[in-house]
């Protein structure tokens, strides 16, 4: 099945996962079978009758790639395992009930489809030698690649690439996804994902972001209460009125955009010299601001008020991170890599784990902007979303960050409010199309809004 709001773990946390259950008294090699049939269901789909490779190396996902051979072959498939190394363990079993042909991986032949079960998350070091001919080979050859668990090559956490990555057209994921396949090269190795819990109760803070539940407005509801949003207006105007312009459809019951003749999108949003700060629900500070004296002046105001932030672009570039432990109002961070970058170092692979260290370092929501969009908290709680490639074009960052504004006005809870955002935006893309631009997005807003509901 696709994976939709399934929690995200790490390698060391499947591995708890899977410990638990045999200390409950499930067998390896009953996950081992049960994962074979979960992969042998998969491939059959892929194959549609024609031969198959099934790669397996000496760990245990080259146990479930055997399995799964054997089930194919039973099915009537014409099926040929090419190994790598000598099974140990649980594998060894798996090996020793297929009586179908195998090969040295070297000779493996190509085939439209190749099932990999040379690594999964136990891949340790660099594939070198003779195993990455074989990939680069194979992946040449294959019509469609299926990956057991992740596509060998990648680490299960940071989804960076050891050596080479037998890049997959999808991957069954076991038990769980892992962090790999949203980021690093996991992002373009891993294909469709795919998922089969083998009946293993895994749970996770970190999950994959799941389209949110929002309320229309109560009958006694009204634009104070639905909250006012303040865009503060810089040296860039227009960045600004595209935050206000989408915080305005994005459920926020006021927004004033301030400063000097920065215009605004549409009637609906006010212009004024100030923000009123008895009135406002959420201040976005960034968007357009410039880096001047007075962009810094205003973000030192706004910084040392107690009101509501959410902070963005060129403000994240005036501010540093431990002067935000000091506030003690809720407060978003929107930053794209470079941003982050300079606040909180740059990542050290596993970019989830980086944007959790930074909203515990920050005390801030922080919402990692890239190919994959990573919403931390710091009380250790994130959602990993992929959205459109799209949304890679001028102007969209200012987009969600008035999102972000408008769900914190409607709903005070940063961590809740930056979800709804993320996940808005970027259906709000899907809906615009291919070769958006970031004006596009607001009309669609809405639509996405009553999605929702
Ligand atoms: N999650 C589940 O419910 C289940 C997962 N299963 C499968 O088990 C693998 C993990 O198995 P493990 O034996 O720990 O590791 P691997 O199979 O990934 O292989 C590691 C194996 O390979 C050697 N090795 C590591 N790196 C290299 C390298 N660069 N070159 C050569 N050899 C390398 C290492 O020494 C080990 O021997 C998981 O992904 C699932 O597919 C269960 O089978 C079913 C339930
Ligand atoms: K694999």
């Amino acid at each position: 099945m696709r994976p939709v709001d399934a929690p995200i773990v790490t390698a060391a946390e499947m591995r708890a996962a899977e410990a638990a259950c045999f200390a409950g008294g499930a067998s390896q090699t009953a996950l081992m079978e049960a994962a074979a049939r979960a992969i042998a269901r998969e491939a059959a789909r892929f194959a549609m009758g024609r031969p198959i490779t099934v790669l397996a190396g000496a760990g245990n996902n080259g146990g479930d790639a055997f399995g799964a051979a054997r089930f194919l072959a039973e099915q009537g498939f014409d099926v040929v395992v090419a190994a790598l190394g000598q099974a140990g363990g649980g594998a060894a079993a798996m090996r020793s009930r297929w009586s179908g042909a195998t090969v040295a991986l070297h000779e493996a032949p190509v085939r439209p489809l190749v099932v990999d079960g040379l690594f999964g998350i136990g891949l340790s070091r660099a594939i070198t030698g003779a195993p990455a001919a074989a990939i680069e080979r194979l992946r040449a050859g294959a019509d469609f690649v299926l990956a057991i668990d992740i596509a060998s090559g990648l680490d299960a956490d940071s989804g960076e690439a050891r050596g080479i990555v037998l890049r997959a057209d999808a991957t069954l994921a076991l038990g769980a996804v892992k962090r790999g396949h949203f980021q690093g090269a996991g992002i373009g190795a891993s294909g469709a994902l795919l998922l089969d819990t083998l009946g293993l109760s895994v749970d996770s803070p970190v999950r994959m972001l799941a389209r949110p539940r929002l309320a229309a407005p109560g009958a006694a509801d009204h634009k104070y209460t639905r909250g006012l949003v303040g865009v503060v207006a810089g040296t860039m105007p227009g960045a600004a009125r595209l935050a206000a312009g989408a915080a305005a459809r994005g459920g926020a019951g006021y927004v004033v955009l301030a400063g000097e003749d920065a215009g605004v999108p549409f009637d609906a949003v006010v212009q004024r010299a100030a923000i009123d700060p008895e009135r406002a629900a959420a201040v976005l500070v960034g968007p357009g601001l410039g880096r001047g004296d007075m962009a810094c002046t205003l973000c030192e105001e706004w910084l040392s008020s107690d009101l509501t932030l959410v902070l963005d672009g060129d403000a994240l570039s005036l501010i540093d991170a431990d002067s935000l432990r000091l506030r003690t109002a809720p407060t978003v961070l929107t930053p794209h890599a470079g941003e982050f970058a300079r606040l909180f170092g740059e990542p050290s692979g596993d970019r989830i784990a980086a944007a959790l260290d930074a909203a515990q370092r920050s005390g801030a929501v922080v919402v990692l902007k890239g190919a994959t969009t990573i919403v931390a908290s710091s009380s250790g709680e994130a959602r990993v979303h992929r959205p459109s490639s799209w949304l890679s074009t001028a102007g969209t960052g200012d987009v969600l960050a008035g999102l972000v504004a408008a769900r914190l006005a409607v709903t005070k809870a940063p961590f809740r409010a930056a979800c709804e955002a993320v996940w808005l935006h970027a259906r709000a893309a899907a809906l615009a199309g291919p070769a958006l631009v970031a004006d596009d997005l607001a009309m669609h807003i809405p639509i996405a809004i009553a999605e929702c509901l």
